[in-house]
């Protein structure tokens, strides 16, 4: 795949070796939940790893700080920036330099047309603003290829069906495009909406590196709201409010 000058490619074939064909959990806590709180994040990324993370994908240099402190295991860092029309994944060079300085291995950046425009400039600022592999977060084919003349070492499926270029989302991963970048010979890692075993396998299947899951391991509110959601209780309020 195609890297930057400068890039230290030891550390990217120790990471992908490291993840390579094994799963990485997504530990974020959404805004307004209880468990946003680095130390939390942290206890939660140990519960991952006994459970058999190969890798963690963490948001914020206070959370990725809190997570380094506790594993060796590669930690792929982003700094989400709410306030637009969705959160923006890193979307500068200081927010990428922020979090290899809190010891992020990787750090993940949206490589979307929505947020740098369709030669995805701002992008690759990112890439060449620190010394460890990007994870290009990518929406279409497209992208990914562009982020990796860029010199994305990954090429994650994370945006697709929350861009303009991407919706309406489906309704699990989007393995397609997993395929799709995988074809191009690129180092693709599927992320998104993975949500049950069998999806793993099946983003695997479809030529990815590394499968990322977040929400369903990590964020019990929506596992909660999942469940709750086909009670009788929450059949009557919903015909209450019809
Ligand atoms: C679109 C976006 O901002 N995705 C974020 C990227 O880090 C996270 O909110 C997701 O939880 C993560 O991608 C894992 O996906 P899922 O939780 O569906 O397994």
């Amino acid at each position: 795949m195609t890297t930057t000058e400068g890039r230290r490619p030891v550390d990217l074939d120790r990471i992908l070796a490291s993840v390579r064909g094994g799963l990485v959990v997504s530990c974020q806590a959404p805004t307004g939940s209880p468990l946003r709180d680095p130390a939390i994040t942290a206890v939660v990324a140990r519960a991952v790893l006994l459970g058999g993370a190969a890798g963690l994908r963490v948001n914020g240099p206070d959370d990725v700080a809190a997570v380094r402190a506790v594993t060796d295991v590669p930690v792929i860092g982003l700094h989400k920036v709410e306030g637009g029309p969705r959160p923006f994944i890193t979307p500068t060079p200081d927010l990428a330099r922020g979090l290899v300085a809190a010891g992020a291995d990787v750090v993940a950046a949206d490589a979307s047309v929505q947020v740098h425009g369709p030669r995805l400039d701002g992008f690759g600022a990112v890439v060449a603003a620190v010394d460890v592999p990007v994870m290009a977060d990518v929406s279409t084919l497209e992208e990914g290829l562009r982020a990796a003349e860029l010199g994305a070492a990954l090429v994650g499926t994370t945006l697709s069906g929350y861009t303009p270029a991407s919706t309406p989302a489906p309704e699990g991963p989007d393995l397609d495009l997993v395929a799709a970048l995988a074809a191009e010979g690129l180092t693709v890692v599927a992320e998104g909406r993975i949500r049950t075993p069998e999806a793993v396998a099946a983003a695997f299947d479809a030529g990815a590196a590394a499968v990322v899951v977040g929400g369903a391991i990590t964020d019990p509110l929506l596992t909660a709201r999942r469940f709750a959601a086909v009670t009788p209780r929450a059949r009557d309020t919903a015909e209450a409010s019809a």
